[in-house]
């Protein structure tokens, strides 16, 4: 049963993939999730609202979504958050299983969620688990204000530091410093998503993975060379799980972002599954306070295909075996750290220790789910 450790219980079949929809007040979510809607390929979407206040409006701007949209009761999604969105999504479940063509589920959230809580509840409800896969988490950050946002909100700050993809909106309204410096700030909070300007390109915000089980190579090329971008903020190599013990502390300027960081560790060979299971569910165990998001493609001793692992806190998702590596892909693992106040060098030595001392063993699903041995 996923949410209660790396080791426990088979995933899910066939999960509806979710996208959480992040963003401060005013970003320009619903802007966004009305164009993504009208995308080909984003038919069978059911869309969740939730709203701060006593009157719930969004709902009524969002269009296209006829009976698909369904409003989670007005109040602060990340205070209230469990009962109601487990609920709404248990309805989404009951009108696959009646039959309804439901294919994804975005939830906009409201500007002032944080968004970790509503990732656990995705994760760590039983009945959710089961039915439902976090695809990713996309925040909008608008280009004019999203400066004073982060300075201001600390809730901002995670919206970004736990996306998978961050969209810049209002890019037509900012100058083209300002924009940059922005950029430049969201690289820093987060350097394993590469900043996109919301333009007349397409955008997608779906198969974001690891977490999205990604089907696809392409999908998972993708993820592994954007994540790769962490190494740019003083990342180095791994030459192998125990290797070098040298690191850099990510260094932000900003002083409102300096709790939170992220970055992505690389291992070019196979990693003992057991050292490393053992590691990060001690890690979440005892600093769920600190863990906010890992993910990772990993490349285990004993096993021709990726895994994908990811955890929000305390509450992991059980791994899943991918289909295969791509061809063009040179296979490695890659993590992605996001911590608030705990360095990475914590991160890398417990990793280099634990992997170490892990007797050889051979990955499987089936063992992964039995707890090991
Ligand atoms: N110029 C410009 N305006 C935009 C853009 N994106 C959104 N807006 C405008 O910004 C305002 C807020 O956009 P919404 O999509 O309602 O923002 P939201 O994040 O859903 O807002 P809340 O639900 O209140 O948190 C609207 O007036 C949009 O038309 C953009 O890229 N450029």
């Amino acid at each position: 049963m996923a949410g209660d450790s790396l080791n426990s219980g088979a995933g899910p079949t066939a999960p509806l993939p979710v996208t959480l929809l992040t963003g401060f007040l005013g970003a320009g979510k619903t802007t966004l999730l009305n164009r993504l809607l009208r995308q080909l390929g984003m038919e069978g979407t059911a869309v969740l609202v939730n709203e701060f206040g006593e009157i719930g409006l969004d709902h009524l701007l969002v269009e296209s979504l006829d009976e698909e949209a369904v409003l989670l009761q007005a109040g602060c999604l990340c205070c209230t958050i469990r009962g109601d969105l487990a609920r709404a999504l248990e309805g989404i479940a009951r009108r696959v299983r009646d039959g309804q063509a439901l294919r994804r589920v975005v939830i906009e959230t409201t500007g002032l969620a944080d968004p970790l809580p509503i990732l656990q509840t995705l994760m760590a409800d039983p009945a959710t688990a089961r039915h439902f896969i976090l695809d990713g988490v996309v925040t909008v950050i608008d280009a004019v204000n999203g400066q004073a946002t982060l300075d201001r909100q600390p809730e901002a700050v995670r919206q970004v530091a736990v996306a998978d993809r961050l969209l810049v909106s209002k890019a037509d309204l900012a100058d083209p410093a300002a924009l940059q410096a922005l950029r430049a700030r969201l690289r820093g909070i987060n350097p394993t998503v590469v900043p996109r300007i919301l333009d007349a390109a397409p955008v997608s915000i779906t198969g974001l993975g690891p977490a999205a089980v990604p089907q696809r190579a392409a999908v998972l090329r993708d993820w592994l060379a954007e994540a790769a971008v962490g190494h740019d903020q003083g990342d180095h190599h791994h030459g192998h799980a125990h290797g070098d013990q040298g690191h850099r502390h990510g260094h932000d300027p900003n002083r409102h972002d300096s709790r939170i960081h992220a970055f992505a560790l690389r291992f070019d060979t196979p990693l003992p599954w057991d050292g490393l299971a053992t590691w990060l569910e001690m890690l979440a165990a005892t600093r769920s306070d600190a863990v906010l998001r890992v993910k990772g493609i990993l490349d285990l001793q004993g096993q021709e295909r990726p895994v994908a692992i990811h955890g929000v806190q305390s509450v992991w998702h059980a791994p899943t075996l991918l289909p295969a590596w791509p061809a063009e892909v040179p296979r490695q693992s890659v993590l992605v750290f996001i911590l608030r106040d705990l360095p990475r060098a914590v991160i890398e030595d417990g990793i280099a220790a634990f992997c170490a001392a892990a007797v050889p063993t051979v990955f499987t699903p089936e063992r992964a789910a039995s707890g090991g041995d």
